[in-house]
């Protein structure tokens, strides 16, 4: 065995002994599934759950204890803060390796796979769509600390000046482009609810694009500043919580609350929301996400993207999506269903997901763009 196939093992083994972890706290919701299972029981207890949790389609009346469905997906959908078990039986952990290489072989790495991305894109215009949390910078416990490292605003840069660039996030538009900080790039912000392209100096020679803006969801503008000082009223008595105003959607922290305190803060949200069934209530990453019950998501954006620039019904046009959310999967389920471009999923544990390839952690998603620009580079040059 290799040295570095011998790292991966022993990386392997950390996330497996998390999921362990989740699977043993939460038994009803395997996770990582076994490898039979996978996609139809991760995917129906997601719908379930996130049926359970849309407010906007009645979500009915229910407690909010532990064992509440609640609770649990906001526990099960979050699993960073579960502190891996002291031991794990050797047999069991060899089989979650087994089914994490599994999920390995059927969403492999956009790094070892990149010359197959590569012949792909051959006579097809790369367009690149990338998420900012958990993808271009990493995981942190302070939202407004999220910083992007100088190294990834290079390569983002250079991305930039080879294929038009697109930042697509549940942020807010100003507040994710005041952190990237290249306007040569599209801002999708608010999940795709509030899209911009780039300053005129910097439009793309290959594109057509005009000044885009398109905000889909402004009527919505007062109710969510009313529900955000709600939010901010109701939840404030509930330690490290902490609610973002992300313009046409809200975030509710749940990162730095205490787990016990998670049920609680759950029925807080509820209880602001129960006034308001235009508005609808989805997980990410330790977060609850509030926003208009309107039919817009990321994959929507990427297709008035596509369109704006010019791609639409087009076959020479190869998008690449790199997210890490529950949220970037409706553009990952847009390319598959379009049969068209690649989704590259960040995670570093098996998850149910349309993404064709992964990757495990920004600093690969680092490594993948600038092995894009240096192969555009060298191919250019001869
Ligand atoms: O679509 P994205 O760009 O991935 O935005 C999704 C949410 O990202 C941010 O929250 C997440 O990152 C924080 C900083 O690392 C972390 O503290 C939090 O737990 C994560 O959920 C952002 O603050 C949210 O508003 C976005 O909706």
């Amino acid at each position: 065995m290799t040295k570095q196939s011998l790292v991966r093992r022993q990386d392997l083994a950390v996330a497996v002994v998390v999921a362990s972890a989740i699977a043993d706290a939460f038994p009803r919701f395997s996770y990582p599934p076994t490898a039979a299972a996978a996609t139809v029981s991760c995917a129906k207890n997601y719908k379930r759950l996130l049926h359970q949790l849309d407010l906007g389609s009645g979500g009915g009346a229910v407690g909010f204890r532990r064992d509440n469905p609640w609770v649990q997906s906001m526990m099960t959908l979050s699993p960073t803060q579960i502190k891996p078990p002291v031991a794990r039986t050797a047999p069991l952990m060899a089989s979650h390796v087994e089914e994490y290489d599994a999920w390995m072989r059927s969403h492999p790495s956009a790094l070892s796979n990149f010359e197959d991305i590569i012949a792909a894109s051959k006579g097809k215009q790369i367009v690149m769509f990338l998420d900012y949390d958990g993808t271009l910078s990493p995981i942190v416990e302070d939202p407004d600390r999220a910083f992007m490292s100088d190294e990834m605003r290079e390569a983002v840069r250079d991305l930039a000046s080879h294929f038009p660039t697109a930042i697509v996030s549940g942020r807010c538009r100003e507040k994710v482009s005041s952190f990237v900080k290249l306007s040569e790039l599209y801002y999708a912000g608010s999940h795709g609810m509030d899209i911009k392209g780039p300053n005129d100096e910097h439009k793309h020679a290959k594109t057509r694009t005009k000044a885009v803006l398109f905000q889909p969801a402004s009527e919505f503008l007062p109710m969510i500043d009313e529900v955000y000082k709600s939010l901010v009223e109701t939840t404030k008595s509930i330690p490290g919580s902490r609610v973002e105003n992300n313009k046409f959607c809200l975030s509710v922290h749940f990162r730095c609350v205490d787990e016990k305190k998670w049920s609680s803060l759950a029925d807080k949200v509820r209880s602001v929301l129960k006034d308001y069934p235009k508005l609808r209530l989805t997980h990410g990453r330790k977060v609850l996400e509030i926003r208009p019950t309107i039919k817009w998501d990321k994959g929507k954006a990427l297709e008035f993207l596509l369109e704006s620039l010019g791609f639409d019904d087009r076959n020479d046009v190869l998008p690449l999506y790199i997210g890490d959310d529950r949220t970037d999967e409706d553009a990952f389920k847009v390319l598959r269903d379009r049969r068209q471009g690649f989704g590259i999923l960040v995670s570093k544990i098996a998850k149910e997901t349309n993404a064709s390839f992964s990757l495990r952690e920004p600093t690969e998603v680092l490594r993948f763009l600038r092995r894009l620009v240096e192969w555009k580079q060298f191919s250019a040059d001869c």
